[in-house]
């Protein structure tokens, strides 16, 4: 009986970004298997296949799409590096001094085919991300009414999620690095084009992973540079520990509310296109004791934004180094509770 052939695998390992953290896998299972219903159920990534959820997109090569998506602007970042790590530009307000290392620009699509063709190193890299809206184009709304809602809908109504807010189409250039974060939606995550290198950390690893504070403008991001890590100020992350998978054209990744990940669209892997189903997450209904990682992390988020509008002075709460002597709440509050609870919060994101 000819034995069957180890599954060629479609891409190599030096396509991958070396990072000094140790990983698992993330399961891979055919959504025909149980587990899956399981492992969403409790909150656990899964990357299911053979779900044909986003099918239709397999054929949006920048030529269909530029054909199809109408006249648009097209929301991109562009980026002097590989890395694009979001910023919330409200927040950038109240933080007159912080210069993001990318910038937002609303671009064409044609200008957007046309600069990603004509890359040249040094030019700056591009990272369309847009949501999927009523600007574009009959038949791409035809292939998107033809994914397979009713297979997405089955998820969202069995763990209690909330309305989908929205499907970000994305178009990253080979190398694209989104780094670590959190979102606090449930995330369906379609991988449609090209290979992409997804790496999680569960949420119990938030004091690993030293997020900004809520009120900068790079909330729920790491502070933490994966490629070049700052031991001093982030002595945990040496116990950072991920799961990873690469995720190729069909895999749908199911990434839970409030885990952490960070993408890159494979080196030398040519460009990359996914799509985003975000849920709101299913009303908390029955506190039970201890809490979860994740709640934990939600009840941080609102002690400082409780602490932050009540001195309503970032400067207040920024940090505690020799320049702020004021007496201020954070540092009384890190002083006397200094229980992990608070210690995570504070040590590393406001010392
Ligand atoms: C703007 C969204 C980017 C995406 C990661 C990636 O594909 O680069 C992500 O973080 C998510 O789907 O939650
Ligand atoms: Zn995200």
């Amino acid at each position: 009986m000819a034995t069957s052939e180890p599954k060629q695998q479609p891409w190599r390992e030096e396509q991958l970004r070396k990072y000094t953290f140790k990983t698992d896998q993330i399961p891979r299972l055919p959504c025909s298997d149980s587990k899956v219903d399981e492992l969403i159920s409790l909150g656990q990534p899964v990357v299911i296949t053979d779900t044909k959820l986003a099918t239709p997109a397999l054929k949006w090569t920048l030529d269909y799409l530029q054909e199809h998506l109408g006249d648009g602007d097209y929301s991109t970042y562009e980026s002097d590096s590989h890395i694009f790590r979001y910023f919330d530009e409200k927040k950038l307000q109240s933080h007159k001094g912080y210069s993001p290392p990318m910038k937002r620009i609303e671009v064409k699509f044609p200008e957007f085919v046309q600069r990603v063709r004509n890359y040249e190193p040094g030019d700056k890299k591009l990272y369309l991300q847009q949501q999927l809206n009523d600007t574009v184009g009959k038949q791409i709304v035809v292939d998107f009414l033809q994914f397979n809602w009713p297979w997405i809908s089955t998820y969202q109504r069995k763990n209690n999620w909330g309305q989908l807010t929205s499907n970000l189409l994305l178009i990253g250039m080979e190398g694209n690095v989104t780094p670590c974060h959190y979102d606090e939606q449930e995330n369906l995550y379609a991988q449609v084009g090209g290979y992409k290198r997804v790496i999680l950390f569960p949420p119990s690893q938030f004091s690993c992973l030293y997020p900004y504070p809520v009120h900068h403008p790079h909330d729920r991001q790491c502070q933490v540079d994966f490629e070049n890590p700052d031991y001093e100020r982030f002595p945990n992350f040496r116990n950072a520990h991920g799961y990873e998978a690469v995720l190729g054209p069909e895999d749908v990744l199911y990434l839970p509310m409030y885990w952490f990940h960070h993408f890159e669209s494979l080196l030398d892997g040519g460009l990359t296109t996914s799509i985003t189903f975000w849920y709101k997450s299913a009303p908390t209904t029955d506190i039970t004791y201890p809490l979860k990682p994740q709640q934990k992390m939600a009840m941080m988020r609102n002690i400082e934004k409780m602490i932050t509008e009540a001195l309503n002075d970032p400067e207040e709460v920024r940090s505690f180094g020799p320049k702020s002597d004021s007496d201020s709440w954070v540092r009384f509050l890190a002083v006397v509770l200094v229980g992990p609870f608070m210690k995570d919060m504070v040590l590393g994101r406001y010392t």
